[in-house]
């Protein structure tokens, strides 16, 4: 990835020290010693499994919650955040896994709001201007953040903590939501913010990416720090075997093939409208069928949203015929919006998914056990059946909607970017999952990802979505050539 070369200035104070900092909630030790020394002006990732306790010491860093033990130092002085207000008038802002953002009001509204009534409107629009010229992270101050894509409202995140003179930005796993072109933006500008002085806190799952770009790296396992050190004094292998913990199984299985097997889905001149009379999805035909994984690519906007959302029987087309199975799992992109109830237990959150299909007669004991056993499958770290979802790290939330999509046996599942979220681990385990999916009886599977390495290591048959348009690539004669996918993503030869 071409990003610019670290600077190795000298680094005077720490802007943020965390040492042996110790954390429980309720019987769950998030954090059991852990320690973070992040130098001003540098980029430091934060790394760690899911459930590792990255979120829960950075939210302990933005003042959010209290540690239980542990000494916290900004700028060699200690310091005692009581809410969030303090860390950003202490020049702290963080952008969060889940979005903060008041989707009914507007980017610069938005921003005006983070000030705490210190901004005006006009301020706040100025401010939106200035942050994406200096930045490029542009944005139209006076859009609804609700009609933003989702790679949008990550951006007017970080505008609204640059518009608060930020100096030190804690960014929880920014890049899962971005376009690689967008991410190779994103940390340029990161590289320029430290350059400048700024300091940047990366928590990501993405190991080789975080060498690259960082300076310094911490790994954090179940809650404790592992490992610590110059970003280029680390090998990848060591970096990535203190995260696991122990050796990982390699999953080496090749790409699926597309089959002659029976159809599973199939569109005939599909067409999707949005509210405003646009079309999102044009005149598609496509089939599917058993033992494949169709692999879906396209830049925000470009049509693949409604495409999968035409297979998973969540929209209609405008036009057009579609023919599905009775049963497709859906794992969507934004699980806290589609997918789940943050305050509803994980065996409500099961009943949930198929509560169509109960005419409201639940059996709790069957849905707590049934519950037990995703819990068990999928290695999702939580207290328990009954512990509410949104007492889960972000990326066991995700093993939880993906073994529970599983579990109920569909026909065929459609996922959007599964593996957001997810450590290497887990995500070997949810790629494992979806080609058994395929493999199986007369499965199949639609997977977009904005991860091109994993869909390649997924499938050979690929389509790319552009304005709309949906287009199959014939996989290359060199299977390691990405030029074909580079050219239909951006719309050329088409
Ligand atoms: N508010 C809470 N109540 C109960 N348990 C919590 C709460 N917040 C975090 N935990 C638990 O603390 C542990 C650490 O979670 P944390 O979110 O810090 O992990 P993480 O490393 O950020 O994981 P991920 O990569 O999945 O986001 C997890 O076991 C999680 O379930």
């Amino acid at each position: 990835m071409a990003v610019p070369a670290r600077a190795h200035g000298p680094v005077s104070a720490l802007a943020l020290a965390l040492t042996d900092i110790h954390k429980s909630f309720g019987d769950t030790r998030a954090l059991d010693g852990a320690t973070c020394h992040v130098r001003r002006g540098s980029i430091h990732a934060l790394l760690g499994e899911n459930g590792a306790g990255k979120t829960t010491l950075m939210r302990i860093a933005f003042g959010m919650i209290p540690a239980d033990r542990g000494t916290y130092e900004r700028s060699g002085r200690p310091v005692r955040f009581a809410s969030e207000r303090d860390s950003i008038s202490a020049g702290i802002g963080m952008v969060h896994q889940h979005f903060m953002l008041i989707p009914a009001f507007t980017v610069a509204e938005n921003v005006a709001l983070g000030g705490h009534g210190r901004f005006r409107a006009s301020d706040a629009v100025a401010a939106v201007r200035r942050v994406g010229e200096a930045t490029g992270l542009a944005l139209d101050p006076h859009a609804r953040v609700a009609d933003l894509p989702i790679g949008a409202q990550q951006r007017a995140e970080i505008v609204r903590a640059l518009a608060r003179n930020a100096d030190t930005l804690i960014l929880d796993e920014p890049t899962a939501v971005l376009t690689p072109s967008e991410s190779e933006d994103l940390y340029r500008w990161m590289r320029r913010f430290a350059a400048a002085g700024g300091t940047v806190v990366l928590i990501t799952h993405r190991v080789r990416e975080a060498l690259g770009v960082a300076d310094d790296v911490t790994v954090l396992r179940r809650g404790r720090t592992v490992l610590t050190g110059a970003a280029d004094a680390l090998e990848e292998n060591a970096v990535v075997a203190a995260i696991v913990g122990d050796a990982l199984a390699a999953d080496g299985a090749a790409p699926l093939d597309a089959t002659d097997g029976p159809v599973v889905f199939a569109l005939q001149g599909a067409s999707v409208r949005d509210a405003a009379g646009r079309v999102r999805l044009r005149a598609t035909d496509l089939v599917v069928r058993a033992g494949e994984v169709l692999g879906v690519l396209g830049v925000e906007g470009a049509g693949q949203r409604e495409l999968l959302r035409v297979l998973a029987g969540r929209i209609a087309p405008t036009s057009g015929s579609v023919q599905r199975p009775a049963t497709v799992g859906f794992v969507p992109e934004d699980r806290l919006e589609d997918a789940v109830i943050p305050e509803f237990t994980l065996t409500e959150n099961l009943a949930l998914a198929h509560a169509g299909t109960l005419r409201g007669r639940v059996d709790w004991a069957q849905e707590h056990r049934v519950a037990e056993r995703v819990i068990a499958q999928y290695d999702v770290r939580a207290a328990g059946a009954e512990a509410a979802m949104r007492s889960l790290s972000g990326g066991n939330q995700q093993r939880f909607v993906v073994g529970r999509e599983r579990h109920r046996a569909p026909q065929a599942l459609v996922a959007e970017n599964p593996t957001r979220g997810l450590d290497v681990r887990a995500t070997a385990r949810v790629l494992a999952t979806i080609r058994e999916l395929a493999r199986a009886g007369q499965g199949a599977a639609v997977v977009y990802s904005t991860d091109l390495d994993e869909i390649l290591a997924l499938t050979r048959r690929i389509v790319v979505c552009f304005d709309g348009t949906v287009r199959e690539v014939a996989p290359p004669a060199d299977p390691t050539d990405r030029s074909p996918y580079a050219r239909a993503l951006v719309g050329a030869d088409a």
